[in-house]
């Protein structure tokens, strides 16, 4: 006899409402971020990029009152049209975008294929932009609407950064804060000391360099830097390249004075986390090394600071001051090893789910 048919019950029967909105459920998404690009290269799509990034308080810590005015009145008038012409130099013309979202829909497009016989129709795989589009609140709704009740979400920075994977948590976050019924929500970890990803970098260095007709003397290993501040305010990045790099240095069988690690893309009068890149490049060239390659661990995928500011930049700050062979060595991207690393992370972050 059940509750309904029981003659105990003149109870009121449990019914939903005629209007009681469907809710689909029971899925996982996984949605891999990254950081963002703009929408176009002419001013205007650049000055929004710009400014929504150089807004965020996890980029930029100074005070609002002394920041806005440098912000709004300096760096937004001049810096859209430099840096338009960087981007444009760099541009996916056939899709219109920046390379960083190319590359960053394709390894989402691939780490679904890998993961289809275990993920079957219950995960939905996608991607997303810290800054600009496709954006991040945007993609967590459209996974709730597909009836994602779990979403893990992946940083694609193997080096864990507040300016970087904090934001992306925070954005993602700030979508939750809008729902009544929200998802449960994982985060990936950093994955700078991943064995699978040293070995994928190690893999990717060999194969790039036995491509080119000549053996660099040095190969610098260049992250993208950040206010030395940040260090001291307890940020774990500084220390987490630091890994990786010996870890690959390792990996390489390279001696530390031939693998030598910089850090690039300063911004500002601060001091950033040192040794700079720009003036490594400078200093090894006027002492004398002929012959140089540059690699970007800390980059998921090539973007302007690596295609732009590495490949371009750099090698012009080498040539001229008496380099003669320079090489960049490029990112992961969407190879069959950067697949490798992007899955057996989002394997091991789904366990429990699945
Ligand atoms: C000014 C402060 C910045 C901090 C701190 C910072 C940290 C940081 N950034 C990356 C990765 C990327 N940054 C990219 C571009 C970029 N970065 C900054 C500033 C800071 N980054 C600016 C202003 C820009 C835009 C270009 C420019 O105007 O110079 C990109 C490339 C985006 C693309 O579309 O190609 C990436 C990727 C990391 C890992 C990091 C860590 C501390
Ligand atoms: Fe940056
Ligand atoms: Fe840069």
């Amino acid at each position: 006899m059940t509750a309904e048919t029981s003659p105990a019950a003149a109870m009121p029967v449990v019914s939903l409402p005629s209007d009681h909105p469907k809710i689909a459920a029971g899925r996982i998404g996984v949605l891999l971020m990254n950081l963002g690009t703009p929408e176009g290269t002419s001013y205007r799509p650049m000055r929004a990029y710009l400014k929504e990034f150089l807004s965020d308080r996890r980029v930029i810590e100074e005070p609002r009152w002394k920041w806005w005015p440098i912000l709004n009145l300096i760096i937004l008038t001049t810096r859209p049209g430099r840096k338009g012409k960087d981007y444009a130099s760099i541009w996916n013309n056939e899709r219109n975008e920046g390379p960083l979202k190319t590359i960053t829909r394709s390894q989402t497009e691939q780490v679904a294929k890998r993961l289809k016989p275990m993920a079957g129709e219950r995960v939905i795989f996608d991607w997303a932009m810290r800054y600009g589009f496709p954006d991040v609140k945007s993609r967590i709704k459209a996974l709730q609407d597909q009836g994602c009740d779990r979403i893990l979400l992946v940083p694609l920075y193997p080096q864990y950064a507040a300016p970087t994977s904090a934001t992306a948590c925070d954005q993602a976050f700030r979508a939750l804060m809008e729902m009544r019924w929200q998802p449960a929500v994982r985060v990936a970890p950093p994955y700078h000391d991943d064995p699978t990803y040293i070995k994928a970098l190690a893999a990717s260095m060999r194969s790039s360099l036995a491509k080119l007709d000549f053996d660099p003397e040095i190969i610098l290993c260049s992250f993208h830097g950040m206010p030395k501040e940040y260090l001291l305010k307890g940020d774990p990045y500084y220390c987490q390249c630091v890994k990786t790099w010996r870890l690959l240095r390792e990996e390489l069988g390279l001696p530390a004075e031939r693998f030598r690690l910089t850090f690039q893309s300063r911004f500002g009068p601060d001091e950033w986390l040192q040794p700079y890149t720009d003036e490594t490049v400078k200093a090894l060239a006027q002492a004398g090394t002929t012959s140089l390659a540059i690699v970007a661990p800390g980059f998921s995928a090539d973007c302007l600071e690596t295609l732009e500011e590495l490949d371009v930049e750099n090698r012009e700050i080498f040539m001229h001051n008496g380099g003669k062979r320079f090489a960049y060595l490029p990112c992961l991207n969407d190879s069959a090893e950067s697949i490798d690393v992007l899955e057996a992370l989002v394997r091991r972050e789904l366990m429990g789910w699945l």
